[in-house]
């Protein structure tokens, strides 16, 4: 019964569009490719047959016919899924319910699936289509699977990650936002934060296990950069993303904990990014009006300005994961932990120590792959092991940085260059070579020496004091940080990149 060809056996079928195509077709369609897993079917209904379909078809010939639609997951180019349907008919009424009924109780037993959701929307994130996306593109597919939702439309930042210290969100079976990654983050704090707090564990202690989270996070693409949605789909498309919801997918991901002199700052799951990244963000917040050529504008300016930024790097390599970032092939697909073994007691912690000049210093929790770099800023991250992926490109020339960029848009590698040097870590941390001397206890403190050493050292030739980090698209205060990866720490409504079948698969 899994698969839905063996129907044919029993009903005769056709597609119920407006061309109502002939019966050779739809079986042929049968036969080659309408194999559909129970898992992927969106939802089956009885259907009404009108007069004009009646009088029009060749069932026509049948006494009286009875139909069912089954709706389910198609592929679609490029990781796209879309909703597709097909018409059983048959002259039982008996047999007919028989079908519906059982294909009912087949999707009763997938528990996975979500039944009430709780749903953020950022009406100002991307191009300000939040509320039309998710109106006119994912409700009719949650009416259809009949997946009912609360809705909250942002009034203000942070609004949604406040609620979800606040709202009763016992009733949900997950949560969905709709934004871009800015919006992701908003969530996934209010909900890590959230499931501390009623567990009693301190996000200020760097050194507390953090406690995963119960509900899944879905994400509807609407934002400037969607690097989460799509280095975990494999596109920032919003119907894929709401089939994927559907369906009830799951996929853990790794988030790293930030914190500064055992105060918590922030939790990265894709890009912690100092040096290039964060002067970039810096820039492009002064220019948010400008929408989503602001980053292509400042990544220009960031790039000629050219800075770099001395300081040191401390991190503990992760043995305890297989394969490294310099692996050929992309962990895409790859949702599963790829934990070999976990850190016994009895193993000693080994830090290395790196000192240096550089442009910029990259921790990628996941491969950060996007519109603007298909592949991402470390291909072959992985989005579950526990670990980041940490890139330090030390000060080059304008030439060789841009040759760098340019890597992340083609197949070459972005890693074969003397100033490049990549690291699996587990733990990271960073102190800046001039906040190192005076850094004192207090975040403020910190602040204000970071103005005074900005004024007293206008902008040199090439090495500047301090640049700020980049947290997921955010900017954080603090220079010196102190970073951690906590494995599997939250699941999405995701299954990682599907392979492409090839031709053969297909055929
Ligand atoms: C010559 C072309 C080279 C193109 C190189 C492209 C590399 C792009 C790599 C993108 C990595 C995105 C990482 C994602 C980070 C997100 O957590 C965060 C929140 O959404 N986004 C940003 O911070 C937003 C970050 C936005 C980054 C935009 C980078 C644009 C670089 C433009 C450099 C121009 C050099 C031109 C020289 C003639
Ligand atoms: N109603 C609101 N008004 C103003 N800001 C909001 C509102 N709702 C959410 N925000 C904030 O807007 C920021 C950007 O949102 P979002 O990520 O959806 O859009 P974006 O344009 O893609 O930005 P990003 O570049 O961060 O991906 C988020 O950090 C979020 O805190
Ligand atoms: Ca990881």
């Amino acid at each position: 019964i899994a698969r839905l060809a063996r129907l044919r056996d029993f009903l005769w079928c056709s597609d119920i569009s407006p061309f109502n195509i002939a019966f050779s077709y739809c079986f042929s369609v049968l036969t080659d490719t309408c194999s559909v897993p129970v898992s992927e079917i969106i939802t089956v209904e009885e259907t009404e047959i009108d007069e004009k379909h009646y009088h029009s078809g060749k069932w026509q010939k049948m006494a009286k016919p009875y139909a069912f639609t089954v709706y389910y997951v198609k592929r679609a180019r490029r990781h796209r899924w879309r909703c597709s349907h097909v018409t059983f008919w048959c002259t039982e009424e008996g047999l007919c319910n028989q079908w519906i009924q059982t294909l009912k109780e087949l999707l009763e037993k997938l528990t996975c699936r979500p039944k009430h959701l709780l749903v953020y929307i950022n009406p100002f994130g991307g191009k300000r289509q939040g509320k039309r996306i998710y109106e006119q593109k994912v409700v009719p597919l949650f009416n259809l699977a009949s997946i009912t939702a609360d809705v909250i439309v942002t009034e203000h930042a942070n609004h949604a990650k406040d609620s979800l210290f606040e709202i009763n969100i016992e009733k949900y079976d997950g949560v969905v936002c709709v934004g871009g990654d800015g919006m992701f983050s908003e969530v996934l704090h209010g909900l890590i934060g959230r499931t501390q707090r009623d567990c009693g564990v301190d996000q200020n202690n760097p050194k507390a296990s953090l406690v995963q989270c119960n509900l899944r996070i879905g994400i509807i693409p609407a934002g400037s950069t969607d690097c989460v949605c799509y280095a975990t789909v494999g596109v920032n498309d919003p119907v894929t993303s709401a089939l994927h919801i559907i369906i009830g997918d799951s996929l853990a991901m790794d988030v790293s904990s930030v914190h500064h002199n055992n105060t918590f700052l922030k939790y990265s799951v894709s890009l912690l990014g100092y040096g290039f990244y964060g002067d970039i963000l810096r820039d492009s917040e002064k220019k948010r009006w400008m929408g989503l050529i602001r980053y292509d504008l400042s990544g220009f300016k960031t790039f000629l300005s050219h800075h770099c930024y001395e300081g040191t790097v401390a991190f503990l390599p992760a043995q305890h994961t297989v394969g490294s970032p310099r692996d050929k092939k992309s962990s895409f697909h790859g949702a599963e932990c790829r934990q070999k073994k976990r850190l016994g007691s009895e193993e000693v912690e080994e830090w290395k120590v790196i000192q240096g000049k550089f442009l910029a210093i990259n921790a990628a929790n996941m491969s950060c792959a996007c519109p603007r770099s298909p592949k991402g800023l470390s291909p072959a991250a992985h989005l579950a092991d526990g670990s980041s992926d940490l890139i330090l490109v030390r000060k080059c020339s304008r030439l060789n940085f841009l040759r760098y960029l340019i890597r992340h848009t083609n197949q070459d590698d972005q890693f074969d260059f003397a100033f490049v040097e990549v690291y699996r870590v587990r733990k990271f941390q960073f102190t800046s070579k001039h906040v190192d001397d005076e850094d004192g206890d207090l975040k403020d403190l910190g602040k204000k020496r970071f103005g005074q050493i900005c004024s007293d050292h206008p902008a040199c030739c090439c090495s500047l004091p301090n640049s700020t980090w980049n947290c997921d698209g955010e900017i954080l205060n603090n220079s010196a940080i102190e970073v951690r990866v906590h494995c599997q720490l939250l699941q999405l409504f995701a299954r990682g990149i599907e392979e492409t079948p090839t031709q053969e698969a297909l055929s």
